[in-house]
């Protein structure tokens, strides 16, 4: 009984080596969504996940959300806040709350819990050493920045002293301001910048569903040629429209892959890394 469970977990392990040794040495970007981080055990799974591609020798490069802990801290605060197609229209004071969760206390967490499982992490926010800079976006959104060059000397710098970088979605704005970045705009950005391999967006939803409430109609693989009209005929709606967009500039920005996950689903990242099969949905580039 236990040399058959030993065979196994040998089984297992070789049959990651043809995924461990594709890669070696490639940066792999994961947008960790604020929707993902709710569930307390597949938080500390995607933190073990993150950790185990270190230590097989990848460069994961950790781009974070936290739209449910922004939200908490401005009603703790009393401050409105009011969604425009996805982006939140950020005024000064939503600005110092949506830096102070960003950068003040999830980025340092993450850290803190890569940094347990001894992965030498690091939290950074994107106006460090201007590595993301922006514009405005559109006056009606206020602090909202677009993003007009990612500077990847820092990041690149970081992993080549082995350091996982914890980067928070906040921009360098015209005269230094802070600017709000939707998280999976600036893991594009970020992915494409650094030429990475692959760009997973973890959520809390197996992926792109034909219906949106029923698992079972998960579409497994989506060519970007076909994004413009699963939109088109409602099929992707709400949060899933930025984070299709997000995967269609990826890949045709020159990253191979990129997958929508879910992060609720524990080791959902090793999943995807490590077996034939993969999870969630993988959007890629017509041949
Ligand atoms: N076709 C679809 N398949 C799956 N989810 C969809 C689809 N269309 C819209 N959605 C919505 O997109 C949401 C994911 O986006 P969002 O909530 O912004 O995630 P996150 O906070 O992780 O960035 C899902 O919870 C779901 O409500
Ligand atoms: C401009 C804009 O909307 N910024 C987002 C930044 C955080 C984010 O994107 O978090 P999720 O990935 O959890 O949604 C916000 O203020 O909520």
């Amino acid at each position: 009984m236990e040399e058959i469970a030993l065979q196994q977990k040998a089984e297992i392990l070789i049959e990651s080596l043809q995924y461990i040794k594709k890669f070696h040495r490639k940066i792999v970007v994961i947008k960790y969504g604020g929707h993902a981080m709710v569930d307390e055990e597949a938080k500390k799974t995607i933190i073990q996940d993150i950790a185990l591609l270190k230590y097989v020798g990848m460069f994961p490069v950790i781009v974070h959300g936290g739209g449910p802990a922004i939200n908490e801290l401005l009603l703790l605060k009393g401050i409105q806040s009011e969604f425009y197609q996805g982006l939140r229209i950020t005024d000064q004071a939503s600005m110092e709350v949506v830096e102070m969760a960003l950068t003040g206390q999830i980025a340092p967490q993450i850290t803190a819990d890569l940094n347990a499982f001894d992965v030498k992490a690091v939290s950074i926010s994107g106006k460090d050493a201007q590595m993301m800079q922006a514009d405005y976006l559109d006056e009606k959104l206020g602090l909202v920045g677009n993003i007009t060059h990612i500077q990847p000397d820092y990041l690149l710098n970081l992993l080549a002293d082995d350091y996982v970088p914890v980067v928070s979605p906040i921009a360098f704005g015209p005269n230094g301001q802070s600017l709000n970045i939707n998280s999976d705009e600036a893991a594009w950005q970020i992915a494409k910048a650094l030429n990475a391999s692959k760009l997973i967006l973890v959520t809390d939803v197996d992926g792109v569903m034909a219906d949106q409430h029923e698992p079972s109609t998960l579409i497994p693989q989506v060519d970007v040629a076909r994004i413009d009209e699963l939109i088109e005929a409602g099929i992707i709606r709400g949060g899933m429209i930025p984070k299709l967009l997000a995967c269609t500039q990826a890949v045709q920005g020159g990253v191979e892959r990129c997958h929508i996950i879910n992060g609720t689903i524990q080791h959902a990242l090793i999943f995807e890394l490590f077996t034939e099969q993969g999870i969630g949905t993988m959007v890629k580039q017509s041949l």
